[in-house]
């Protein structure tokens, strides 16, 4: 079970959504995490098969998915972004309806729909019209229709949206139980999504995959990247924009704890700190922003 990703490119006109992606996906869960236009969406789509491709190919086992056709399908699940749900159908209604579509007969449909449901946590809730459903609920319908034909291939596309702590918890969850002997790939712009569950993460950004590797090899990429300095509220407050700061924690009697991500200390009395994937992810998508204001006590203005 291989999905090789060769030079995988996307041009929108001008635009180049995706550009010369290749990555080899074995079973496993895959974490897609990039900002808001990172090129997430269009690389999905072409890995689904709904969306061509201006260069380079997409094969499974290797074999083009151009020339697999049905049967590529037959092994593919796809929650994408703006899944349509039919408000009017109950959750058994929809499920049977996906299973139709997949080609998956009458008595297994429903035996398999029941199943599902109970599985995200919807058993009970069966005949009651989507409309009525949750933002939470209605992604685990979407995940329990993707699944319906027992894809090998599994590709969610910001499945988290607009969830609350507590259903993203139970959807990571829910994901993991999943994604058993799947090749497993979920976009998220939101780190703490896949730090836990993902087995590799690959950061895009500008359309191209600018770091992969574990959760833990990429955190390492961080090291020697993230400080933390003290100073007074006051100056903290002037540092806003001008710092990748990814914590700013104000203390009892007017100082500031400042983390930040930047490749040499900017701030008097920085040391440096353990990273987690968050700086990581806010160090690969850091503005170049401009020099500190005047007034912070830059490293060199102490020393220099
Ligand atoms: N059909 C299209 N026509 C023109 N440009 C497009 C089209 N689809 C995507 N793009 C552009 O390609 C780039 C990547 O978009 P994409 O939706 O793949 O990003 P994303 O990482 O999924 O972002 P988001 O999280 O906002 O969905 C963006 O600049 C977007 O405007």
């Amino acid at each position: 079970m291989e999905l090789q990703l060769d030079r995988l490119t996307r041009k929108f006109g001008p635009k180049i959504a995706v550009d010369r992606v290749s990555a080899t996906l074995s079973a496993g869960v895959y974490g897609l995490l990039g900002a808001n236009g990172a090129g997430k969406t269009t690389l999905m789509r072409m890995i689904c098969g709904v969306l061509r491709p201006t260069g380079g190919e997409v094969s499974y086992d290797g074999v083009p998915i151009s020339h697999l056709g049905d049967a590529y399908r037959s092994l593919l699940g796809y929650l994408p972004q703006d899944f349509g749900y039919y408000p009017e159908f109950t959750a058994l209604d929809f499920m049977e309806y996906m299973a139709a579509l997949k080609g998956i007969g009458r008595h297994d449909a429903r035996a398999r729909s029941l199943r599902l449901l109970d599985q995200v946590g919807l058993a009970g809730e069966e005949r009651r019209r989507i409309r009525t459903f949750s933002g939470g609920m209605r992604q685990r319908l979407g995940i329990a229709q993707a699944v319906l034909n027992d894809p090998e291939v599994l590709v969610l596309d910001e499945p988290t949206a607009g969830l609350d702590p507590k259903e993203r918890v139970r959807f990571r969850n829910l994901i993991a139980s999943l994604a058993q002997d799947k090749i497993v790939l979920l976009s998220t712009h939101i780190v703490s999504d896949v730090e836990y569950i993902a087995d590799r993460i690959l950061v895009m950004r500008g359309g191209a995959i600018v770091l992969s590797g574990s959760p833990a090899h990429l955190v390492s990429e961080a090291e020697g990247k993230v400080w933390e300095a003290t100073l007074p509220a006051r100056e903290a407050e002037r540092l806003e924009g001008r710092l990748t700061a990814s914590n700013i924690h104000y203390l009892d009697g007017g100082a500031a704890c400042v983390r930040y991500v930047a490749d040499a200390p900017e701030l008097a009395g920085s040391v440096s700190v353990a990273p987690t994937l968050e700086d990581l992810y806010l160090y690969v998508f850091r503005e170049p922003g401009p020099a500190l204001a005047a007034g912070v006590h830059f490293k060199e203005d102490r020393h220099g």
